[in-house]
């Protein structure tokens, strides 16, 4: 990108940025598991601002000489984490990832996460935001939000994951596939519904929704009782044309610690 496009607004977010929340709708899609589709949660300076920030020379920081570098990013490939708890890459999931640095805008989109969950979760159960993009070809096969080794689940590591955002940040107008599949949660089935879900996919599949810039799906990982919720399997399905980047937003059981929250910026 052009190194003035759009900085204006993220340079001044940094200073005296003032957090507007945008009214976004909800609608239950599910109540067991617990699912929430979200429209109009991440506004479209906040995307831009996200694209932007995970640029790894701010085109505002660097100096002139090096804005002609400014088409590197900070994304590398996805690690998952196997059964034995190694993190690692795996052909489940071919998608580029990064964290997302904690500025004023993203605690901005935090302190909504939060405030949609209740009063009672404190920012520290966040985990650092993270962005996920997908070229042609590239998914994240079925899996679940929650760590099935109980060893991603200590209480050191801030527990599991109680429950996920996962926002939908940009998509080529080309795009083809790329919609994120719930096999084990049935369909809805007024028409309203296929401004953000896949209609076409049949019922025996679950839920797909689609990639509609701005929006995002919440849904709760684990049981009262703090199990996983076998329910949540979900996929990235395969982006069969153009290109797609989502982002997630984890919540812990417990605080995390500082190294791994990251600094505030
Ligand atoms: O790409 C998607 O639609 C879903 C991604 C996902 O489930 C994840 O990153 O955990
Ligand atoms: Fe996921």
């Amino acid at each position: 990108h052009s190194h003035n496009d759009g900085a204006q607004k993220p340079m001044a977010a940094s200073s005296d940025y003032t957090c507007e929340h945008p009214a976004y709708q909800s609608h239950i899609v599910s109540k067991s598991p617990l699912v929430i589709y979200l429209a109009n949660f991440i506004t479209p300076e906040e995307r831009a601002h996200l694209q932007e920030i995970t640029q790894v020379l701010h085109p505002c920081k660097s100096s002139f000489r090096l804005t002609i570098f400014n088409s590197q990013d900070t994304f590398s490939h996805s690690a998952v984490a196997d059964s034995s708890g190694a993190q690692g890459l795996r052909q489940t999931r071919t998608s580029q990832s990064t964290n997302v640095p904690r500025d004023a805008v993203v605690r901005c989109i935090e302190e909504r996460a939060l405030l949609f969950q209740g009063f009672d979760v404190p920012r520290t159960h966040l985990e650092p935001l993270q962005l996920v993009k997908y070229g042609p070809g590239e998914r994240y096969h079925f899996h679940t939000d929650w760590y099935t080794n109980s060893a991603h689940a200590t209480s050191a590591l801030g527990g599991n994951r109680l429950s996920s955002f996962f926002a939908y940040v940009a998509a080529s107008d080309d795009i083809t596939g790329g919609g994120t599949n719930f096999p084990m949660v049935r369909a809805p089935h007024d028409e309203r519904w296929c401004e953000f879900v896949d209609c076409d996919e049949p019922w025996e599949n679950g839920v797909t929704f689609r990639p509609v810039v701005g929006n995002a799906v919440f849904w709760q990982n684990l049981h009262e009782d703090g199990t996983g919720d076998q329910a949540t399997l979900h996929a990235g399905l395969p982006v069969t044309s153009g290109s797609k980047i989502g982002m997630n937003i984890w919540t812990r059981q417990g605080p995390l610690s500082e190294d791994i929250r990251g600094p505030d910026v």
